[in-house]
């Protein structure tokens, strides 16, 4: 059984498809990548997955079960970092990660504890009374994995956890996210960052105009060859030259 399954997952804009007939298998206890190009439709991809945006069509089945037609029951088992999510940011950091755990039903005793350790690990205990709307934007993206993981989710869909995030933070992200996988959980990160991707992740797909372009294993999906450059092959070469001759003289 997959983690996560989409089947012809597709979402239309008016006449315009932002991901369009999306089959993806997220193994379970995988680091899976989800690389593409600006406007590929990977948040698009993320959003319905999290159950966030509703599908035009195509299902989302979470650990065998469909997302959409049981949504509490689905949610519970994911965490979720969406892309430029609006928080209550008037909230201090520790309130908004114990709103997030009361949300999703966990005991307070409990989740004073779980908080106390993720804000600690994540750097963030001398900013825990700071408002949220006072954060960097790097803190927020901390914050937010911190909301994220306090109910212990089965499943994190991750929209660009890295983007605004010194290099310390980053590692230690990493190696959060690396021990949940191989304590079984399952990751999936959306990432421009190439080389990150290649370092992180054991599955990665190539999306590219709302399609998959590529999915499998890291090795199958390289070739042989580095992410960056099977990337540039599958989604379209750079100009030569960037043509602003105006700028050059
Ligand atoms: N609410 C919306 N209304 C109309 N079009 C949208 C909307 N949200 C996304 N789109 C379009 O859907 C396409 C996919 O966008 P999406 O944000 O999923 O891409 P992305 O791969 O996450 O891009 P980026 O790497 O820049 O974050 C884009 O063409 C975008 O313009």
């Amino acid at each position: 059984m997959s983690a996560l399954a989409l089947r012809g997952l597709t979402k239309f804009y008016g006449r315009k498809p932002a991901v369009f007939e999306v089959d993806l298998d997220v193994p379970v206890g995988s680091f899976y990548g989800l690389v593409g190009p600006n406007g590929a439709g990977k948040t698009t991809t993320l959003s319905m997955s999290s159950g966030l945006l509703r599908p035009t069509a195509g299902s989302v089945s979470v650990l065998g079960e469909d997302l959409w037609s049981n949504l509490a029951a689905g949610k519970r088992k994911l965490g979720i970092l969406p892309d430029g999510a609006r928080l209550f940011d008037r909230l201090s950091g520790a309130q908004l990660v114990t709103y997030a755990g009361l949300l999703q039903g966990i005991e307070r005793a409990e989740i004073d504890r779980r908080r106390d350790e993720l804000l600690d690990v994540l750097g963030l205990s001398d900013a825990a009374t700071q408002l949220v709307v006072d954060y960097s934007a790097g803190m927020v993206k901390k914050i937010s994995l911190a909301c994220a993981l306090v109910h212990a989710p089965r499943i994190l869909l991750l929209d660009e956890p890295f983007e605004a995030v010194d290099p310390v933070s980053a590692s230690v992200i990493r190696s959060i996210l690396v021990d949940f996988t191989r304590g079984g959980g399952t990751v999936v990160v959306s990432s421009h960052v190439m080389d990150l991707v290649q370092r992180m992740c054991d599955h990665v797909a190539i999306i590219a105009e709302g399609r998959v372009k590529a999915a499998g294993t890291l090795a199958d999906v390289r070739g042989g060859r580095s992410l960056e450059d099977r990337f540039v092959e599958l989604v379209g070469g750079l100009p030569e030259r960037s043509g602003l001759t105006w700028l050059m003289s």
